[in-house]
């Protein structure tokens, strides 16, 4: 089977007023539907660039210096080509560390639900746009539908706020969905079921899940791969048990090491 996201030999650098500073250097990654790819490493080790690089979501000063971002067979990204917005938040679904910047706080969940689907799917009725919304929040085990969707963002839990923040990255039915550090801010409990939700539906719909986070237990529960990042390069990638129980790179060892619990 062919991948879903191939990043093949990417190369980013931010311009600074002092030059040009390398922030992903020759970076490889492929994600497969079906497959949650890992992406760890310490703080600035270029995870969020390399997530955003996906979605088009650089800043104004980065650009792509070589390499490439292919989705399903088409290259979206390239030096001078940023084809992202064809498929943001339709083909790739995205879902942030806060579900605040997910969600619009002024809105019902009902209406961002709505707002979306409107944008991505053409001549959608109003009756699919209910059926849909009420289906999705059902996909991310949320029990009272109605109410959620005739609830604003404040009126929920942090654990159901991230809930429909995915529900609202998933509503496309996107192939690939890229989360970055998006249950950083929930208690250990919440943090547990949102992954347990991620792979439940990574394994009934298929798609591919490109997860960043510096947790490297919470990787190791979830993911099936994992791509360990430094100084913007990856500097181990592998199945998720080689790669944790077997690292190769002394970088890896000792980012295992500063974990009490591993050993
Ligand atoms: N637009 C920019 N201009 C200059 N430097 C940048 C820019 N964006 C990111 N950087 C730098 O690139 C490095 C990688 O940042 P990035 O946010 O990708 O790392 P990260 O691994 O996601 O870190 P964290 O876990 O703290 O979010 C950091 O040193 C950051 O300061």
């Amino acid at each position: 089977m062919s991948a879903l996201l191939t990043i093949s030999g990417l190369s980013i650098t931010a311009r600074l007023a002092t030059g040009d500073l390398p922030l992903l250097d020759d970076v490889d990654l492929e994600i497969r539907r079906g497959q949650i790819v890992g992406v760890v490493g310490e703080s600035g080790s270029g995870k969020t660039t390399l997530a955003r690089s996906v979605v088009g979501l650089l800043d104004r000063n980065v650009r792509v210096a070589s390499g490439s971002v292919t989705l399903a067979g088409d290259p979206v990204v390239a030096p001078g080509v940023d084809r992202t917005d064809r498929v943001r938040g339709s083909a790739v679904g995205m879902v942030f560390q806060d579900a605040s910047r997910s969600l619009n706080p002024l809105m019902k969940v009902r209406t961002q639900l709505a707002e979306v689907l409107r944008r991505h799917v053409r001549d959608i009725t109003r009756p699919e746009v209910e059926r849909r919304s009420v289906e999705v929040l059902e996909q991310m085990r949320i029990s009272d539908p109605a109410r959620v969707l005739d609830s604003y963002p404040h009126q929920l839990s942090g654990g159901l706020r991230q809930r429909v923040a995915i529900g609202l990255a998933v509503v496309t039915r996107p192939a690939l969905v890229i989360a970055d550090e998006c249950t950083t801010a929930l208690d250990v409990t919440t943090q547990t079921k949102v992954v347990a939700l991620f792979r439940t539906l990574v394994d009934e719909l298929g798609i591919g899940l490109l997860f960043v986070t510096h947790d490297l237990m919470l990787a190791s529960d979830l993911c099936d791969r994992i791509a360990v990042m430094s100084a913007g390069r990856v500097v181990e990638e592998g199945d998720v048990t080689q790669v944790l129980d077997r690292p190769q790179q002394d970088y890896t060892r000792r980012l295992l090491a500063a974990i009490p619990s591993w050993n």
